[in-house]
């Protein structure tokens, strides 16, 4: 049997600051721009009943996640009014609440740091201001179209129900069913790309498949206030005001709909941030810390951050997908051979967020 050492939350702390002090350190001008960008890869074949076409996209994805971990997904089967609706969800959110009702659902209340949060309240990287507000939710049953099999477990592992906070039906009315219009389609949108995550990773198909069944599917929404300081794109001095400080994801991949004022920065191997495009129809996947460990490093899950260098305000809505938080993470077995041994041990994978998340609160 496979035996899991469980972490306080002090070890927790200074083990995820070290994680994001490396990270930030190891990718200062080392390394060669050559091949790292974030390629647009349509999915659309990846849905046919023959095996080439869907082993034809995973190879694209392969290549992606080796070199920059992010890449633009088309064809991906999310309807325009899905994504269109949901940023005009979070726009909602922001704009027609007023205080008092954001407060009220703040998430100083949650254990979990679910529900609304205004600028200080975390900070992603440590001792960076930030100028973002957000609204953050987790996975539950009634949002996920294959209905869940009732096994879902929060990152510590306790089965309490009802943690997210939600606007009241009368305060912003029809706000839930808009989420489920996207949330849903994109859980299922996941669960798609596990497959094809498999098929790149020279595993089962359904590899992923049983780890999945009641997966972590935290998401939030983003709000990027207008730059007082409007300036050029793709300018490495971060002179505007820094959205969210510099970061890699944790969960397994995130799957990122952004409205379409520009501000994704991603770090190039030799230290350069680079803007993400803005691309029609487009959403973007990137690889996330967890998917790094259980690929023995294979695929990268890259520092980003966001500068809004524009006069409008900014939306977007990541996802961040996870395997169920009560599965156990081990080095793939198509990831490690007798030149290239497992660097890291078991853990869970709620376990393995957890620390991750020690960093971020400022409450
Ligand atoms: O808003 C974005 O474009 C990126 C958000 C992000 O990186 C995150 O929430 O982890
Ligand atoms: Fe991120």
């Amino acid at each position: 049997m496979t035996t899991v050492k469980t972490t306080t939350y002090n070890e927790a702390w200074n083990g995820a600051k070290q994680y994001l002090t490396q990270r930030l350190g190891s990718t200062q001008g080392q390394g060669q721009d050559a091949d790292f960008g974030i390629p647009i890869i349509d999915i659309g074949p990846s849905y046919s009943s023959n095996l080439g076409d869907r082993k034809q996209v995973a190879e694209q994805i392969r290549k992606a996640c080796v070199t920059s971990g992010f890449f633009y997904i088309t064809n991906h089967g999310i309807d325009k009014q899905a994504c269109q609706g949901i940023i005009r969800q979070g726009q909602r959110l922001f704009k027609e609440l007023s205080r008092e009702q954001k407060e009220a659902i703040s998430l100083k209340k949650s254990p979990y740091g679910y529900g609304w949060e205004d600028a200080t309240s975390t900070s992603l990287q440590n001792d960076v201001e930030e100028s973002k507000e957000g609204f953050n939710w987790s996975y539950e049953e009634d949002l996920d179209p294959a209905g869940g099999d009732g096994g879902y477990v929060q990152i510590d592992g306790s089965t309490a129900t009802h943690v997210n906070q939600w606007p009241s039906e009368k305060d912003l009315p029809g706000f839930y069913d808009g989420i489920k219009h996207y949330y849903g389609p994109a859980l299922q949108l996941a669960r798609h790309l596990c497959k094809l995550f498999a098929i790149s990773l020279s595993l089962p198909e359904d590899y992923f498949g049983p780890m999945i069944t009641h997966p972590s599917g935290n998401s939030r929404f983003m709000y990027y206030p207008p730059s007082k300081n409007p300036g050029p794109l793709n300018d490495s001095s971060a002179s505007g005001e820094i959205g969210l400080g510099a970061h890699s994801d944790y969960q397994v991949f995130t799957i990122l709909l952004c409205s379409s004022t520009p501000g994704l920065e991603i770090l190039s191997p030799s230290g350069r941030w680079i803007t993400a495009p803005t691309v029609e129809n487009g959403i973007i996947v990137n690889i996330g810390d967890m998917m790094m460990r259980w690929t023995n490093d294979i695929y990268k899950s890259t520092v980003h951050r966001v500068v809004n260098r524009t006069a409008a305000a900014r939306y977007s809505m990541p996802l961040f997908f996870g395997i169920n938080n009560d599965q156990i993470v081990e080095t793939l077995p198509s990831c490690v051979s007798e030149t290239n041994p497992s660097k890291y041990g078991p853990i869970k994978a709620g376990e393995y967020v957890l620390q991750r998340l020690a960093t971020t609160r400022n409450y």
